[in-house]
């Protein structure tokens, strides 16, 4: 059995695939009215048009849900230490496969260390990529990163979670896994907010390729391999994010550039996310201009042209 803590669009649409493919998936849902929705109408307003399969059972019981061997978590960043301190049991051996993609504001942490931090004997692992929520549910093909420190717990993983229409590609650097799904939002709301803004896909470009350089310079601070940000997790992921308007980042910034109401009720990761890479950006004196730049926006205190010239006018330096 596997169960997946979290009834957004992500974490229905890894049930649903992983359903489709024979497993039985129990999936939390914070509200009895969702889980309710969930076995009875087997309709989620998360998922539009999709149909859950008779496989997966919604439950409220987080502590049920969670005493699966395999846990995978699809809450917003900004919620796992919430979910994961509620559940009483320590979770001692249980591969618990992070979903959600973001840096604790809070402490500055990853979500594997936060996981390792509240349930030290679990065993972490990060399923990351490009991959939309409604691409998986309809079972087009998805390509993802699976991380796990233990290379045999990897490995079994890798064979446990991909199905027919998901391939997963296996690597031991969960620091890199995680930190690319996390930084890509930051450098995609940048990119939405230059297409609002009318700045043009050359620019583009260029803020993708910078955005990409300074996610690699973070990550290899915290020890990540540089090849790792090449893959799925990262480059792969920021290629999709940055460039199309199914990404809640992407539109987040579009939207800032146009200078048009923004969503506040869509989980939009990049914005906490900003605010903590440029805390952590100064307390370890690694230079993320862009991240830092998009704080700033997002938080109101500079205008997206205002920000586009601060970043046009920085000192000239080598590639
Ligand atoms: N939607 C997508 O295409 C993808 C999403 N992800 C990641 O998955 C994570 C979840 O995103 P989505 O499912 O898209 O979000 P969503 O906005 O569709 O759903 C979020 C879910 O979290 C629940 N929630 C909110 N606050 C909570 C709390 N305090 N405790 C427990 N549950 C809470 C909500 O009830 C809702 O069911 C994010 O980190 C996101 O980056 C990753 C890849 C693709
Ligand atoms: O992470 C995603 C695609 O890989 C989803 O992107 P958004 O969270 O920006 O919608």
């Amino acid at each position: 059995m596997i169960s997946v803590l979290g009834a957004g669009a992500f974490g229905t649409a890894l049930a649903v695939v992983l359903a489709q493919s024979g497993k039985d998936v129990t999936l939390w849902a914070r509200s009895p009215e969702a889980v309710e929705a969930i076995n009875v109408t087997r309709q989620t307003s998360r998922l539009p048009g999709v149909t859950l399969p008779a496989k997966i059972t919604a439950t409220s019981d987080l502590n049920h849900a969670a005493s699966a061997p395999v846990v995978l978590v699809a809450t917003p960043t900004q919620t796992l230490r919430a979910v994961l301190s509620q559940i009483t049991a320590p979770m001692t051996g249980t591969r618990i496969v992070l979903c959600c993609k973001g840096i604790d504001v809070e402490t500055g942490m990853g979500v594997a260390e936060t996981t390792a931090h509240l349930k030290p004997g679990a065993i972490p692992a990060i399923l990351t990529g490009p991959s939309f929520a409604t691409d998986i549910a309809q079972g087009l093909p998805t390509a993802l990163t699976l991380a796990c420190a233990d290379p045999e717990v990897g490995k079994a993983l890798q064979l446990d979670l991909a199905t027919p229409s998901l391939r997963l590609y296996r690597t031991t650097d969960t620091i890199g896994a995680e930190l690319g799904g996390a930084l890509k939002n930051v450098i995609a709301i940048a990119c939405g907010a230059c297409i609002g803004e009318g700045m043009g896909e050359s620019a583009r470009a260029a803020l993708m390729t910078r955005g990409f350089a300074e996610m690699t310079r973070l990550a290899m601070h915290f020890g990540a391999d540089p090849r790792t940000l090449t893959g799925m997790s990262g480059l792969g992921d920021l290629m999709l994010t940055c460039t199309s308007e199914k990404s809640r980042n992407y539109r987040h910034g579009l939207a800032l550039g146009r200078q048009d109401p923004v969503d506040r009720t869509a989980t939009v990761e990049g914005v906490k996310t900003a605010e903590a890479v440029t805390r952590l950006s100064k307390r370890l004196g690694v230079d993320m201009p862009i991240s830092e730049i998009v704080f700033e926006v997002t938080t109101e205190n500079c205008s997206v042209a205002e920000a586009i010239t601060a970043l046009l006018n920085r000192s000239l330096k080598e590639e």
